[in-house]
């Protein structure tokens, strides 16, 4: 009877939601046609050709575009919250019509009995009926913040809160969270709330928003004020990225012009990007937003090799400044075959013209001046360019300088003697003129000043013994040995080839040390772009012609300094990273979000020292988020015992949740690694309905993806670093101990492998990892 009631209320407070979702969509409609109506006119209008009619129809066009495109994109779920509210205590209503206190009015309770006073649905964005009323209020505006921050024990005005779950057009569920239990309003209850009804749901392989259940203490990250630096920290499943994510969107919410300057989200690897990059639009936001992950920070590169942990360490290192440098100059020098002038590699001949140049660096200069026969030897052209070195200029840009010392040293050599010093100066103009237009000038200088390129010069570092003088008194000769070898990848004239993560972090110093190649002269360039000079119109007519992501390619091209910077796992980035996302950040605010314990760099002084550079002095605000909202208490309690051993005395964010299920270990039987994988991977596709994660050993990869061959999509093979940030329904862990031996940071990797799973874990152990009788390894035992 209770039950049929309880359904009996869900379906009558269902029916009311539908009438008001119903309401929503016929103003939606009309908002449509609205736009629709605008994007015609504006077209008819664009028959008339002159540049001022362009302009203005563009400017329509845009603004009517995006309204279209924004109203279309969340027509889905858009309404998804809803919050009954006591009056504000000091009766003031804002803008929208909503009071704007916090607190409840001093009578707004009576002998426990109070009546609602206002109602607020919640949606992706604001919609306003035709007297201006708000049907929906974007989740980001300020009315809308009691819907996240009240709770139990600081519930505001909110009585009572309630998701909302819709598809398409129809309401299909509601789960509320009575916030004043004691107050009798006659309100109905239905369902647990809708928190723990999201963390149930099966995970797919795209994150999912949490627009609708966020928890009051992430709220307070995602809207706190942007100034300077916010540094989130949280242990694993705290909704660090959820978090980082919704801030970027609501960051463009308050202040759009401010943020027009773009929004950085830099991501630890590809598979996270992939994970992530759906929330922002269903958000309502990309424009703006650019995610790149850490090895694809440089235009061309995409990186998404691995180097092994010792050599991941070198490259990693603020060490490697001083070896760059010292590179960036010497390659200048580079014998044979490298220095095959006008080939793409160490040397671009980009603006110079030419095809080819001579081979190898030229030992003097001879040229005929005033009718006499001028040279440099090797010695005087060794002083010069020397001389030219000097200060830390970038190499590229200090060509003309290099001109002007060769000339001086060419005049000195002419010994031509004046009295008149106006003679003297006309003189040398005409001396200038004549050498620096000489064919035998030009060519030397070409082939002894050549353009450098960081490929090239990356490439020049595969030579040991190169790299041993560059590096003299910086690395030992065996990590020379190591970084050499790791570099033989590339090829060695054109520096094209395959980049590890570490390699972009040297390709970006290296282009800060050698300074932009001359520009090639635009030849393409649109002159309606000077006609208008409106650019963001331009911007919008190319995303109508070619799609959503020619806008997302112009702004990642265009881009190399963005208004604010969020750094997701920040705690793994090296030294050389951080100089890397530093100078795309030099002007902006910050939110940095990370977790020491899951860190997987070795050298953490050496990183925050890297950190405070780049971030400079600017204030910070700290945040720490305290719950695990992925994992079930049962998974945590075996992650912690990792962790005590990881960084002893460190916190463990606490469970929100527990499912009873605790995880199952198992072993290798026959020796038989591969069949005992596929296994385990098989029971846990059973087991759940949605992702399985098979995390092994990085040198593993490989092998594992075979062993897991034709059993679907829905299980995918990692490496341990690849996992970072990623989560699954079920995750097997494969052999503990390979994973933690790994390198020095081993045991935070295994921390991070060990608490990507939703609802299963099965950690299976070989020989290495010494199983008890129940097949605990030795690393998890108590
Ligand atoms: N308020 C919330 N409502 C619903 N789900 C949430 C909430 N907060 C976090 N989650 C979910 O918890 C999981 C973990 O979130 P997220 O990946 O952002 O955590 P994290 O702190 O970045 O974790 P890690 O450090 O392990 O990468 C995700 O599935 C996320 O959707």
């Amino acid at each position: 009877m209770a039950a049929q009631t309880a359904v009996g209320v869900r379906d009558q407070e269902i029916a009311v939601e539908q009438t008001h979702l119903d309401r929503v969509y016929e103003r939606l409609e009309e908002k449509i046609h609205e736009a629709e109506f605008l994007m015609d006119d504006a077209a008819k209008r664009g028959q008339v050709g002159t540049p001022g009619a362009l302009a203005e129809r563009d400017a329509q066009v845009f603004r009517a575009g995006l309204h279209l495109n924004r109203l279309n994109a969340e027509f889905e779920d858009f309404l998804f919250g809803r919050i009954d509210l006591l009056p504000g205590k000091d009766g003031k209503r804002g803008a929208d019509g909503a009071y704007t206190s916090v607190e409840p009015a001093d009578d707004a309770v009576r002998n426990n009995t109070a009546s609602i006073a206002e109602t607020l649905h919640i949606g992706r964005l604001g919609v306003l009926d035709a007297d201006y009323a708000p049907l929906v209020i974007d989740w980001r505006a300020p009315a809308a913040a009691p819907f996240y921050q009240a709770t139990p024990v600081a519930p505001g005005r909110v009585v009572r809160r309630r998701v909302i779950r819709s598809k398409g057009r129809k309401v299909l569920g509601v789960e509320d969270d009575l916030l004043r239990p004691e107050l009798s309003t006659g309100l109905p209850v239905v369902g647990d709330g809708a928190l723990m009804a999201a963390l149930g749901q099966a995970r797919s392989h795209t994150m999912r928003d949490i627009v609708a259940s966020i928890q009051a203490e992430q709220d307070l990250v995602i809207r706190a004020p942007a100034a300077s630096v916010t540094e989130v920290t949280g242990g694993p499943g705290t909704g660090k990225t959820a978090v980082a994510l919704h801030r970027a969107a609501y960051l463009l919410y308050q202040d759009r012009r401010r943020y027009a300057g773009g929004i950085l989200v830099v991501s630890p690897t590809p598979l996270l990007v992939a994970y992530t990059e759906g929330v922002l639009p269903s958000l309502g936001e990309e424009g703006q937003v650019a995610i790149r992950a850490v090895g694809s920070l440089v235009e061309g590169a995409e990186a998404d090799t691995y180097d092994d942990p010792a050599v991941a360490r070198i490259k990693g290192s603020l060490r490697m400044l001083k070896v760059l440098h010292k590179a960036a100059r010497g390659a200048l020098e580079c014998p044979p075959p490298a220095r095959r002038y006008g080939q793409a590699g160490l040397f671009d001949d980009a603006g110079h013209g030419g095809a080819q140049g001579p081979v190898g660096a030229p030992a003097r200069l001879r040229v005929v001046a005033f009718g006499r026969r001028l040279e440099l030897d090797e010695e005087e052209l060794s002083g010069i360019r020397h001389a030219v070195l000097g200060g830390t200029a970038p190499v590229n840009l200090l060509l003309p300088r290099a001109r002007r010392l060769l000339l001086d040293a060419l005049w000195r050599k002419a010994h031509r003697r004046y009295d008149d010093a106006a003679l003297e100066a006309e003189a040398r103009e005409a001396f200038d003129e004549d050498v620096s237009t000489e064919p035998e000038f030009t060519g030397f200088l070409r082939a002894w000043w050549p353009v450098l390129t960081p490929r090239g010069v990356l490439a020049a570092l595969a030579d040991e013994k190169r790299l041993g003088r560059w590096a003299r008194r910086v690395l030992t000769p065996p990590e020379v040995r190591r970084v050499a070898r790791s570099l033989r990848r590339l090829n060695p004239v054109t520096g094209t080839g395959p980049l590890s993560v570490h390699d972009v972090a040297l390709l970006d110093e290296l282009e800060a040390l050698l300074g932009p190649p001359p520009r090639p002269k635009r030849a393409d360039a649109d002159p309606l772009d000077h006609l208008t000079g409106l650019d963001e119109v331009t911007t919008f007519a190319d995303r109508m012609g070619g799609g959503r992501r020619s806008r997302q390619d112009r702004l990642d091209q265009e881009r190399s300094e963005y208004a604010h910077v969020i750094v997701d796992e920040a705690q793994d980035l090296t030294p050389m990273q951080w100089r890397m996302v530093g100078r795309r950040g030099r002007v902006a605010t910050w939110t940095i979000v990370g977790d020491p314990a899951q860190s997987s760099w070795t050298d953490p002084d050496e990183a925050a020292q890297a950190r405070d550079e780049a971030l400079g002095t600017r204030p910070r605000r700290r945040f720490t988020l305290t719950v695990n909202y992925r994992n079930p208490a049962e998974i945590a309690d075996l992650a912690a015992k990792v962790l005590a051993l990881a960084m002893p005395g460190m916190e463990s964010p606490s469970a929100v949740r527990s499912t009873g299920v605790v995880p199952a270990f198992a072993v290798v039987a026959d020796g038989d690694l591969g069949a005992a994988v596929r296994e385990q991977a098989r029971r846990l596709l059973d087991e759940v309905d949605g992702t399985v994660g098979v995390v092994v050993a990085m040198g593993r990869r490989k092998q594992a993806r075979d062993w897991l061959a034709g059993l679907g999509d829905r299980v995918v093979a990692l490496g341990s670093l690849e996992a970072k940030g990623l989560e699954y329904d079920a995750t097997l862990v494969v052999s503990p101990a390979e994973i933690a031996d790994e390198s020095p940071a081993g045991l935070r990797v295994l921390y991070v492998a060990l608490t990507r799973a939703t609802q299963r874990l099965t950690v299976l152990s070989g020989e290495r990892d010494k199983p008890d009788a129940s097949g605990v390894p030795d690393l998890l035992r108590d």
